[in-house]
């Protein structure tokens, strides 16, 4: 064992076991920035390398919104060639408008070199205290349950192609002593001080309120909660998909009234929501879904509002029917 496994090792070492979230032997294309997160990722994947014979690459993605991103991509790549693992380096045609943008061009990077060298996992450095922030942002823009998923261990970003997040039950300042224990410099990332940004403010000022003046343990507690809140939202979305399924008519296009009165309120909304998401084709809002609930138990005729493309729903005996506005003489 290394002279320098520490208690992080064997956290990750059992985490990756007990989740069942990386195999042996796979090809990793490990996301690195430069910053304490992912740094302290890949350190600790190619410190459990030998048990887990992993064949381990790294991806960094200069976005070229910053005046020393080219540094900070020579600084990923320097510590890739020290460690001795195949480095990509990916570099945008056109500097990405917002976060937005930039995270969706990240990610066609990620998949492109995955599709092209047979990486079926890729693995970033999110932590619990991004699940607790998220968590916190989610909450405060309104999201419902669905919303407060805040990140999950492993999910499919292609059919054959997974995206696993391993620290997620590691905080930033673990990440954070991590790297100076193990005397891994860091690439300090300028635009995370920038408090224009909602994320930011969250990290630099919300959740130090909370530590200090309601709970040292907030950040922890608002990361478990995330945890229950995902399995749980998993499980929920399943039943109501099912639920759908068999509350759907023949021309998809109504859900059975009586099917609808027989489940919880709770599963009401969700398989309505899944009903109007596949038929509008964009997500519908707490209003509209609260405006279609309460046809299961209105008059005949009953209607909503227009949804957004004009269509509105109706009650038409046991059914709730969803119709397009017919086209203007
Ligand atoms: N420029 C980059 N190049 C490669 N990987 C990156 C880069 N930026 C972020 N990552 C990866 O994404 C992880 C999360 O980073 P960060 O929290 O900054 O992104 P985010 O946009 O909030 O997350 P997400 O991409 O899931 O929305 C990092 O730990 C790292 O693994």
């Amino acid at each position: 064992m290394s002279r320098n496994w520490t208690p992080l090792h064997d956290r990750l070492h059992r985490t990756l076991k007990e989740r069942n979230l990386l195999e042996k032997g796979e090809r990793l294309l490990v996301a690195v920035s430069g910053g304490q997160d992912s740094l302290c990722l890949v350190k600790l994947l190619l410190d459990l390398q030998p048990k887990w014979n992993w064949q381990i690459a790294i991806v960094h993605c200069d976005h070229r919104w910053r005046s020393d991103s080219q540094q900070n991509a020579e600084f990923v790549a320097k510590l890739a060639n020290a460690w001795q693992v195949s480095f990509y380096l990916e570099i945008a045609n056109q500097i990405p408008a917002s976060e937005a943008d930039a995270r969706q061009w990240r990610y066609d990077c990620f998949q492109k070199i995955a599709e092209l060298d047979d990486y079926k996992t890729i693995v970033t450095g999110h932590t619990a205290s991004d699940r607790a922030e998220t968590l916190l942002y989610n909450l405060i823009r309104g999201s419902g349950a669905d919303g407060l998923q805040a990140l999950v261990w492993k999910r499919s970003l292609l059919p054959t192609l997974n995206l696993v997040r391993p620290l997620l039950e590691i905080t930033r300042a673990e990440t954070a002593q991590f790297c100076q224990a193990s005397d891994l410099q860091i690439w300090e990332d300028t635009t995370n001080q920038d408090l224009t940004y909602a994320r930011n403010r969250i990290r630099q000022e919300l959740l130090p309120y909370l530590q200090t003046h309601f709970n040292p343990q907030a950040e922890q507690n608002l990361a478990q909660t995330a945890e229950l809140l995902t399995a749980e939202v998993e499980y929920l979305e399943k039943i109501a998909s099912e639920l759908r399924e068999s509350a759907t008519s023949v021309d998809r296009l109504a859900l059975n009234r009586s099917k609808l009165r027989s489940i919880h309120l709770a599963l009401q909304r969700r398989v309505i929501r899944q009903f109007l998401q596949q038929a509008l084709t964009v997500s519908p809002n707490f209003e509209q879904i609260e405006k279609m609930t309460a046809l299961i138990n209105a008059p005949n005729r009953s209607r909503t509002d227009p949804f957004p493309g004009g269509a509105i729903a109706e009650v038409e005996g046991d059914w709730i029917r969803l119709k397009t506005p017919s086209p203007q003489m």
